[in-house]
């Protein structure tokens, strides 16, 4: 049976995301107090999409747009699509730089289609949302993020994915680069087949990582240590690889933020934070930001 349509439109905030943190490659994420918002309106006939901000004027208008499109799975996975669909975007989210830009278009499509469904909650609960966000976006960790907010470890047996949620306090900044990297070219640059050594140590680091975050602050630095994804991807962002290599040389806690090629540094007092931000390599972009225990939520109406 055809869900029931809501009449009045919607808003969702939808947060960036970091995933990995260094060693949880594809499972860890954590939600950042920074985002996209969408606006969402069952009307009309057809689709459109109006963007503002970050892609406006690159991204496609129709149903191909990725929050549009997320919205028609979610509409489907509820039982059906309203005759048309209008959607604004206003876009914060770097695209393409590892912040979760594309997680945030899923989730935030989902959300706001479940929004003007009667009754999507019930019909579209949060376990099976997970597993549509993450089948669209091909991996679980950043849209696990968006979706619960906090720390998040996500898993996938067969074809459902589950997450856990660990609240956390955490301060970052992120340095965001001039150049894009696609997560899809960022992937193609992994191996098949890793040291069973890395392996081994990269599931004892992001182990520590859950402690560290838990307020172990001085283990963060051992904890955020990679050997399975970011120097296999360093032709695609050496800058970015150099830049965090440093950092760490210096003790601070940097990670490549994602598939890159954003790094992120756990920061740790407002001193710490401006010492950090004033290391922004020329050209890049500094934002020092708090994680959110917080997901994809509706903010108006
Ligand atoms: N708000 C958005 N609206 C529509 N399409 C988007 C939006 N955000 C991202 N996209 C699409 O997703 C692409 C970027 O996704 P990609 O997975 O490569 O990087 P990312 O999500 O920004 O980074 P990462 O997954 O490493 O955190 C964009 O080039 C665009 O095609
Ligand atoms: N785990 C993913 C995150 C980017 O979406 C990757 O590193 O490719």
């Amino acid at each position: 049976m055809s869900p029931r349509f809501l009449s009045r439109p919607v808003t969702i905030a939808s947060p960036a995301t970091s995933a990995n943190l260094g060693p949880g490659y594809d499972a860890m994420g954590l939600a950042l107090a920074y985002g996209d918002e969408i606006t969402a309106e069952a009307a009309g006939a057809g689709v459109r999409v109006d963007v503002e901000g970050v892609g406006a004027d690159q991204l496609p208008t129709d149903e191909t747009h990725l929050v549009a499109a997320s919205m028609l799975a979610a509409f489907d996975a509820m039982g059906g699509r309203p005759p048309g669909l209008r959607v604004r975007c206003a876009n914060r989210i770097p695209h393409a730089r590892g912040m979760g830009s594309s997680s945030a278009a899923i989730v935030g499509g989902i959300v706001a289609a479940r929004e003007l469904v009667e009754g999507g909650a019930r019909l579209l609960p949060d376990t099976e949302a997970l597993s549509l966000a993450a089948r669209i976006e091909g991996h679980p960790d950043n849209v696990a993020a968006a979706l619960l907010g906090g720390l998040t470890i996500a898993w996938v047996d067969l074809d459902v994915v589950e997450a856990v949620h660990i609240p956390v306090e955490a301060s970052v900044v992120v340095f965001v680069p001039p150049y894009e990297v696609s997560t899809d070219e960022a992937r193609a640059l992994l191996p098949g087949d890793v040291p069973h050594a890395d392996a081994a140590r990269n599931a004892g680091r992001a182990a520590l990582l859950v402690t560290a975050l838990g307020g172990r602050r001085e283990l963060l630095l051992a904890a955020t240590q990679d050997d399975l994804h970011q120097a296999y991807r360093s032709p695609a962002m050496a800058e970015s690889f150099e830049f965090m290599s440093e950092l760490r040389q210096n003790g601070v806690p940097a990670v490549i933020s994602g598939a890159g090629p954003t790094v992120l540094t756990f920061s740790g007092d407002a001193a710490d934070t401006d010492a950090l931000m004033a290391r922004s390599p020329t050209g890049w972009t500094a934002r020092a930001l708090e994680a959110t225990n917080v997901g994809a939520r509706r903010i108006h109406a």
